[in-house]
């Protein structure tokens, strides 16, 4: 089906396209010298951000095919910033369908954005030409990268590589989810409404929303959250359905008459701690929380998330992995009846909503993460109590992270049994279900969970 493309960016007193496509171009070069994404857009001007970033986050799609078209029309290297425009041309244009504009509309405000910019203009007339001979030859030359897996994936070759060994069964349906844009997910307070009656007050404001898992609700469209009856107040919270399965993975047959010591050892930015505390709250537990986070500024967003939902937690600051320096002072030395590590990994599940990801990850980063992570499991299965429990979770689909991690745990720590746990889940939305039959709640992130039991 052929749509109609806008031939400009919406509205007279929008932007022109040039000055997007160069501000993207600039986003994509300080990713591909090591920024972040959310860095990257930061620098960029605040008024033209939402549509940068719409454009940058289709650009991170489709970056394998366009570095392969690049290839394709200038053998050699062109300059940094060059490639760059280069390549945000070519992400975006190549796919006709897809394309967010007209592909001539694109490569005449490249060609503009070339000759806008100091960084760029001297090259003006070579950026005209390889893209003018891309719009001539576009079929042939999309044909010419198909054998090229980057190119099809849009992921690095080591990172295609290391998911059709971890997952021979499922690795395409897996990249392909993972390079489809991530709906908005909300988890509606246990204590304060109801996934049913929070979805009726978004009807009513003509928000479409479906349910997801026990507590959350998919929106058909983002909406900022100041658009989201009850947020200011902590009805409703921003989390993906696939995190939103810690809290009753760990909590669901705790004693709620029982004063227990949680722990949440990686806790920034307070999402799951929240959860807890919400969990908690719904059924008057006297459990008591400690939020642990090894980075301080992070940590300070603990504190906001915790405010704005009305709860609280007791938050310390200090490496997990080194139990010495905080664990008499926040428990006195008592051991803790759970606890949940969700530890820090490549984040390889959530490249949907992080597209940068992918790219600034090096292959060297999964095992130093799985170390991190085996370092961060020896120091705190010592505290856990003799029959207490122990959720760990990355939000990574790579089995170093994930069940290698755990079969090594149990192999090395033989008080240590492996309770009914979902394990590997898969990025996707319900239409994949059939195609990711362990798809959970049928819309979330990739993600890992094992449920541990101390041994009495
Ligand atoms: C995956 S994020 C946690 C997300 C959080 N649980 C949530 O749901 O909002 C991992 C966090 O662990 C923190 N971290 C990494 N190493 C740590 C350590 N050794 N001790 C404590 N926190 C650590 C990171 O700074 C990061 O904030």
């Amino acid at each position: 089906m052929t749509t109609t493309k806008p031939s400009a960016p919406g509205g007279a007193a929008s932007p022109p396209l040039s000055r997007l496509l160069d501000a993207t171009a600039t986003a994509l070069q300080a990713i591909r010298a090591g920024q972040s994404g959310t860095a990257a857009l930061d620098a960029s001007d605040a008024a033209l951000r939402p549509a940068v970033q719409a454009l940058l986050f289709q650009v991170l799609r489709n970056l394998g095919r366009a570095q392969a078209l690049r290839r394709q029309l200038a053998p050699r290297n062109p300059p940094a910033r060059v490639d760059a425009l280069l390549c945000t041309a070519l992400a975006l244009a190549w796919d006709t369908e897809a394309a967010p504009y007209e592909p001539f509309t694109l490569v005449n405000q490249a060609v503009q954005a070339a000759k806008h910019s100091a960084a760029t203009r001297a090259q003006a007339g070579f950026v005209n030409a390889c893209l003018r001979r891309f719009l001539r030859e576009r079929e042939a030359l999309v044909v010419a990268t198909q054998g090229d897996e980057v190119a099809v994936w849009n992921h690095p070759a080591w990172w295609i590589k290391r998911l059709r060994q971890d997952h021979p069964e499922r690795w395409q349906q897996i990249l392909q989810a993972s390079n489809l844009p991530a709906p908005m997910v909300l988890r509606v307070s246990k204590k304060k409404s109801s996934p049913a009656l929070y979805q009726q007050a978004l009807t009513a404001i003509k928000i479409e929303s479906t349910l997801v898992g026990d507590s959350g609700l998919a929106l058909a469209r983002p909406v900022p959250v100041g658009q989201l009856p009850g947020f200011a107040d902590g009805v409703v919270s921003v989390q993906d359905g696939a995190a939103q399965m810690a809290a009753p993975l760990l909590l669901a047959g705790l004693d709620a008459s029982q004063p227990l010591r949680l722990l949440d050892a990686c806790a920034a930015p307070g999402g799951k701690t929240a959860h807890l505390l919400e969990w908690a709250a719904a059924l008057r537990a006297p459990w008591q929380v400690t939020a642990l986070e090894v980075d301080a500024q992070r940590a300070e967003r603990i504190h906001d998330n915790l405010r704005r939902l009305g709860l609280s937690a007791q938050v310390v600051v200090a490496d997990a992995a080194r139990p010495a320096d905080w664990w008499q002072q926040a428990s006195g030395g008592a051991l803790f009846d759970a606890i949940l590590l969700d530890a820090p990994c490549t984040a390889s599940g959530i490249v949907r909503r992080h597209p940068d990801v992918r790219w600034l990850r090096r292959e060297s980063d999964v095992a130093q993460l799985a170390g991190q992570q085996a370092r961060l499991l020896a120091a705190l299965w010592p505290l856990l109590r003799p029959g207490g429990r122990m959720l760990y979770c990355t939000c990574s689909v790579f089995r170093a992270e994930g069940d290698e991690q755990i079969t090594a745990f149990l192999a090395h720590n033989t008080d240590a049994l492996l309770l009914p746990s979902p394990g590997h889940l898969f990025p996707g939305n319900p239409d994949m279900r059939h195609a990711l039959p362990d798809n959970g709640p049928g819309e979330h992130d990739g993600f890992f969970y094992a449920l541990l039991q101390k041994k009495t």
